[in-house]
């Protein structure tokens, strides 16, 4: 049995289940990535698969998408619940919400809010969901609402809290339990709004999926790294807005500083310290990592391109050129080049188009500079995997979570370094050290940590 989760999300776009099909013909094309693409092989490596994405109905129920054939949507999910033959560990999952359907501006936010709102309606959602997942044959429901405002916290765990009891009547007769998640916010502007909440949050899933990615964006003014590990001092630290959240206003100045730094560096350390600090168990937590990395356009040469002004369009939609990611013909297809999947980036990287790969020993992540293009691109890799693998095994918590399966390369490079770095015995890392950058200050003991550097068993 797996001494770590592995959870690999699998995003298949609503409009692709009524033509999905395994071998495209000349009419109709193949799904980006088909669910055969996950080999036996890979289904070994994985202990939960999170369908995505599901959406609330105008009722506040989970169903299928208006015009969603049930039918070919139940053939979809099977294909997925097939896969258990390879692995009787795997657990395949939905997942309700995700950023397109739940953030402030989406047109369907407001069904979250609403359904769970009163009791009434968060009872009728929780039926609705469980029903839906009883009937496609789901082993759980993940929660991905990006993000309950703070005036919606409360009702959020009370939503939470009221699946779990539906659950665990479900549970009482089966071996199996069927599991509550949450994809959990990675940054902590967006964690403030819950995060008096977390810790009964937590109590009510098995796993929150840290969404330790998307730190930083073209949404900034400098260009920053999507997902680095710990802080550099060379760039943009923010006040801390967990600081006025704090639990004990006559916390001593050294305490506070301590407990809630600041101004601090958004990194996936700061994160995972932040959730633990809110008293959520170590044992819940389940680290994200990115399989796509984020591009930056018209980057000055400066520190080969890190933390340089840019000139990116923000905006969730896109609207400019898409082949300004010089070499990546799958950004055009998409219509988006401003993030691109590992296996698009290997192909920057051989592609002999400009493209220089560098890595930061403080946040031990690699980024592409394209000084003839002025690209930037922050992505993650092999090396910065098996960092953040060492980390979250040092810190104890439950193992990894990655968006998406569809981005790693045909040889599945990415879920191969989870699984060997986190679930292979033989595997060894004393190589790495973590020290360096800039760690989020905390005094939370930690207990059950490998002491740095242990020597590794030789074979
Ligand atoms: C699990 C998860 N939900 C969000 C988040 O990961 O980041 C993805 C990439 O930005 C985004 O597409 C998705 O909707």
């Amino acid at each position: 049995r797996p001494r770590h989760v592995v959870i690999g999300y699998y995003l298949l776009e609503k409009e692709q289940i009524n033509h999905y099909t395994e071998n495209a013909g000349p009419a109709v094309p193949a799904v980006p990535f088909a669910i055969s693409r996950i080999t036996p092989e890979k289904a070994r490596m994985l202990t939960h698969i999170n369908y995505s994405f599901q959406n609330l109905n105008e009722a506040g129920e989970c169903a299928l998408e208006n015009g969603t054939d049930p039918a070919k949507a139940a053939e979809v999910f099977s294909k997925l619940a097939t896969l258990k033959k390879y692995n009787p560990d795997l657990r395949i999952l939905f997942s309700l919400g995700g950023w397109a359907y739940t953030n402030d501006d989406s047109a369907t936010a407001v069904r979250y809010r609403d359904a769970a709102s009163t009791a009434a309606r968060r009872r009728q959602m929780a039926s609705s969901c469980i029903a839906f997942m009883k009937r496609y044959g789901f082993d759980g429901i993940d929660i991905d609402w990006e993000y309950p405002r703070k005036e919606d916290a409360d009702n959020f765990v009370a939503l939470l809290t009221e699946i779990r009891r539906q659950l665990n009547t479900e549970n009482r007769q089966r071996r199996q339990k069927y599991q509550l998640t949450i994809a959990g916010a990675g940054g902590a502007f967006n964690l403030s709004r819950y995060y008096l909440q977390l810790k009964q949050i937590a109590a009510q899933v098995d796993y929150l999926n840290l969404m330790s990615y998307d730190l930083n964006g073209a949404w900034q003014k400098q260009t920053d790294h999507n997902a680095h590990l710990f802080g550099d001092s060379r760039e943009a630290k923010y006040d801390n807005p967990l600081r006025q959240l704090q639990f004990d206003p006559a916390l001593p100045p050294a305490e506070l500083q301590s407990r809630f730094p600041s101004p601090f560096a958004l990194t996936v350390d700061a994160a995972v310290q932040q959730y633990l600090q809110a008293g959520v168990p170590a044992r819940k937590i389940v680290l994200g990592l990115p399989f796509y990395g984020r591009a930056y356009f018209a980057v000055g040469s400066e520190n080969h391109g890190l933390y340089q002004p840019h000139a990116t369009p923000a905006g969730d939609d896109y609207h400019g050129d898409t082949t300004l990611l010089t070499g990546c013909d799958a950004c055009v297809q998409r219509g988006d080049p401003r993030s691109a999947g590992y296996d698009d980036i290997r192909k920057l990287l051989a592609s002999g188009l400009g493209y220089q790969r560098y890595f930061s020993s403080e946040g031990k992540v690699p980024w592409l500079y394209n000084a003839d293009k002025k690209i930037f691109v922050s992505y993650d890799d092999e090396e910065s995997f098996r960092y953040k693998s060492k980390y979250l095994k040092q810190q104890g918590l439950a193992g990894a979570m990655f968006w998406h399966l569809g981005q790693d390369d045909a040889e599945g490079t990415l879920l191969r370094t989870l699984h060997r770095s986190l679930n292979d015995a033989g595997y060894c890392d004393a190589d790495l050290d973590l020290s360096g950058g800039l760690h989020y200050a905390s005094n939370m003991p930690r207990k059950g940590i490998a002491k740095p550097g242990a020597a590794c068993k030789t074979k």
